[in-house]
């Protein structure tokens, strides 16, 4: 299945991100969840790709796993860091050799103790001439691409972030994948705000449950998403209660993937990390059942 194939309508199509394992135990991790997970029968599973390529091989493997083993659609993450277009363009032959169909085309983070993005020598600046790039030598290819409801950080304002958003869909893309969000009304603004700048693909939610308080500071720094303040008090008036966290983290989630769905979004993507429980809980909560 490719991207340019899911969301049409009277379908509703679930998808889940991971990223490749450290260690041993991290694969044994992986392992069990993308089993529990892919019996909600995703429409694909997304494995992301470690700053400075760093992972590539293992991006392209994963995906491999999941699709000959697992038998589900996978979609690899692919970055412009550190790569010129030769090895980019070899790297997406590799991809394409191993079967994969679908590509996530992020211009990626800078790396570790970078504050900006430097292209490298004869590399890309920008996403959209990724998803250019991978037009232009594998035209079949699915590509979803990058949104964000709250704006990218290193945007001067919200008009430009979204006319960068169109370059993406202009040059190819079949899909956007926002950015995680926990208040549902900045992706209803943002919809609304593509709709009316010509943007007509499928706009597909982001979302990761929150079940552990400790956890916050990080993701709001890395993604610069509202964090509801109630949720933070609840989370923190049980900081010393695991459970009680999850509990409160998945409880979260459901009412705002239900709010997403009663709002007519043609599936959503769940950042779910490696981690099974939390999602497991929320699909089945939201009548997605086991096949
Ligand atoms: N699932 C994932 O792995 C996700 C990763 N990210 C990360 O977020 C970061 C940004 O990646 P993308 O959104 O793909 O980057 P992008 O290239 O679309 O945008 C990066 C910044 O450059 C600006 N920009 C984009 N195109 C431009 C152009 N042609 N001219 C001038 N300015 C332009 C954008 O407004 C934005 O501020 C990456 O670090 C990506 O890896 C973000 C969301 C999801
Ligand atoms: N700017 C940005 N870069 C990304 O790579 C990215 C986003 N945003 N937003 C959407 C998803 C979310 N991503 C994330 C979010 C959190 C972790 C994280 O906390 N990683 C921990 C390990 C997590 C664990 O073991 O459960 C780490 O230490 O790397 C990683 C990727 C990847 N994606």
């Amino acid at each position: 299945m490719r991207i340019s194939e899911l969301y049409r309508s009277g379908t509703f199509d679930l998808s889940v991100e991971i990223f490749p394992p450290k260690n041993e135990s991290g694969d044994a991790e992986l392992f069990r969840t993308l089993e529990e997970l892919i019996r909600y029968q995703p429409a694909f599973v997304s494995c992301t790709y470690g700053a400075g390529g760093s992972t590539s091989k293992r991006t392209i493997e994963l995906c491999e796993t999941i699709q000959n083993q697992l038998h589900t659609t996978a979609t690899a993450h692919f970055t412009c860091v550190a790569s010129t277009r030769d090895q980019l363009v070899d790297w997406l032959q590799s991809a394409s050799d191993a079967g994969i169909n679908n590509i996530m085309a992020l211009r990626g983070d800078p790396p570790k103790g970078q504050e900006t993005f430097v292209p490298a020598d004869g590399g890309l600046k920008y996403a959209n001439e990724l998803v250019a790039l991978i037009r232009e030598h594998f035209p079949q290819m699915g590509i979803g691409v990058a949104g964000y409801p709250e704006v990218h950080p290193e945007s001067p304002d919200a008009e430009t972030d979204l006319a960068n958003l169109k370059r993406k869909v202009d040059a190819g893309a079949n899909a956007v994948y926002t950015q995680l969000f926990f208040n549902n009304t900045h992706f209803h603004n943002f919809r609304e705000r593509c709709v009316q700048a010509g943007i007509t693909c499928p706009i597909i939610p982001g979302i990761m449950p929150i079940t552990e308080f400790r956890r916050i500071q990080r993701i709001s720094s890395m993604c610069n998403s509202e964090f509801p303040v109630e949720l933070t008090e609840k989370l923190e008036a049980v900081q010393e209660d695991l459970e009680a966290q999850f509990e409160i983290g998945v409880d979260f989630a459901i009412r705002q993937c239900q709010e997403l769905i009663d709002d007519g979004v043609p599936g959503i993507h769940f950042y779910a990390l490696n981690r099974s429980p939390a999602c497991k809980r929320i699909f089945e909560a939201l009548g997605f059942h086991e096949a």
